[in-house]
């Protein structure tokens, strides 16, 4: 009896790193252009999937490594149905991060600008309401961010422009599906 070889899953790129550094930004560019080729591909945005499914959880150790955890999870059964997914979320905490990119076997990207460019961008305005004392546990304000110690990629965003960002995370990605 011949037995054909599994399926090979399709890879999960996890985007780390401060509020405001871009991983919307690259993951949704990302997306973008696997569609244009006609590939699956699905975002998952720590900031939407929370407001969606969990609003409940908060921004304490404990809060964000269940959030991490969930992000985990969804990414599996994504790919288990054969579709490429980019996780966009902080997950500040190295050890936590750590295990849930080696239970997917992901690739870690460093999406990484220093802080008082992220401040002067402030998208949302949320760096300022964080130094106002408004919002509590700030990543890279008043908690702490604990960056990659070997990604699979660093981007540095105030250095390498959308497009550039774009097409190295396309080669990672190409290089491992
Ligand atoms: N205290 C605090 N610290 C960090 N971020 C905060 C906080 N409060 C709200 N926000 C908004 O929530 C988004 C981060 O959610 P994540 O799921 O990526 O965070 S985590 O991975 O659980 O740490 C983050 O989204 P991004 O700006 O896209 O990173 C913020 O918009
Ligand atoms: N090289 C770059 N990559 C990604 N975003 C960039 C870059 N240069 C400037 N930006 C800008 O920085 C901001 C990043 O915001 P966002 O993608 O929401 O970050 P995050 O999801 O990490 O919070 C956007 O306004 C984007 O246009």
């Amino acid at each position: 009896m011949t037995r054909s070889n599994p399926p090979t899953l399709p890879p999960v790129l996890w985007l780390t790193g401060l509020s405001g550094a871009g991983k919307t930004t690259l993951a949704r560019a990302v997306q973008q252009q696997l569609r244009a080729r006609g590939e699956a591909c699905e975002v998952l945005d720590g900031d939407e999937v929370r407001a969606e499914f969990w609003p409940e959880l908060g921004f304490s150790e404990g809060d964000r490594a269940a959030n991490i955890a969930r992000l985990g999870a969804l990414a599996a059964r994504f790919r288990a149905q054969g579709v490429t997914v980019l996780v966009a979320a902080i997950a500040p905490y190295r050890h936590a991060r750590q295990e849930v990119i080696a239970r997917l076997d992901a690739l870690e990207v460093w999406v990484d600008a220093p802080l008082d460019v992220l401040e002067r961008r402030d998208p949302k305005g949320l760096y300022a309401r964080a130094r106002s004392g408004e919002l509590p546990n700030f990543t890279g304000v008043s908690a702490p961010y604990e960056p990659p110690t070997a990604p699979a990629l660093h981007l540095q965003t105030d250095q390498t422009g959308i497009e550039d960002c774009t097409a190295q995370l396309l080669r990672l990605l190409d290089a491992h599906t």
